[in-house]
């Protein structure tokens, strides 16, 4: 595993800075979840160390990483001694253990559901539908056709429920006129 820093990803100025937890994200370039993290950890101004884990590498099944996430997938993310997997839930740790510049709508409800609908769709009903180890087995199994089809298939149904679930709430931004986690 490259324990490469990337410059675009730290901030001099972080909120955390001078608290005695470090942040460590683990990584990769490619992957869509991991964006989500980074662009959440840019909008809090969290100062924190990036892992680079090189899936083509097959590096996610190191036993070093397989001590943070069993399941060998990205993102992780380790503050001191909290490791947390998955995005969704790293998004909300991070909401929680730092709420300066909030990812939810605090006051309502409704724009809080419907934000964490969205998230959820995408991350939960659309993501993991074409990950990279299910795609290799689609295509070993079925050839590359299949796969082709698959992806497409899915992504469409997916953008076309989130077309509808936002239709009457979209904006400059997904839900209204600030990033909230849906756009993440
Ligand atoms: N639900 C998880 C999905 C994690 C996931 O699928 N990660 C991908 C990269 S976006 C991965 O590590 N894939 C490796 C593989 O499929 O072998 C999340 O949102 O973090």
């Amino acid at each position: 595993m490259d324990a490469d820093t990337n410059n675009d990803d730290q901030i001099d100025i972080g909120i955390n800075s001078s608290s005695s937890s470090k942040l460590v994200l683990y990584s990769y370039w490619q992957s869509s979840c991991s964006w989500r993290v980074r662009f959440a950890l840019k909008l809090k101004g969290l100062i924190y160390e990036y892992k680079a884990v090189d899936l083509s590498k097959g590096e996610q099944f190191s036993p070093e990483f397989e001590e943070l996430n069993p399941l060998h997938f990205v993102p992780v993310l380790v503050d001191g001694d909290v490791v947390v997997s998955d995005s969704y839930a790293i998004l909300l740790y991070l909401e929680e253990k730092y709420p300066q510049r909030a990812l939810l709508p605090a006051a309502d409800p409704q724009q809080r559901a419907l934000n964490l609908q969205a998230a959820s769709i995408i991350s939960s009903s659309m993501q993991p539908l074409h990950m990279l180890s299910l795609l290799k087995y689609i295509e070993d199994k079925f050839g590359p056709d299949e796969r082709l089809l698959w992806v497409q298939t899915h992504i469409e149904k997916g953008f076309l429920a989130l077309e509808k679930l936002l239709i009457d709430f979209a904006a400059k931004y997904a839900t209204g006129e600030d990033v909230p986690l849906t756009n993440l």
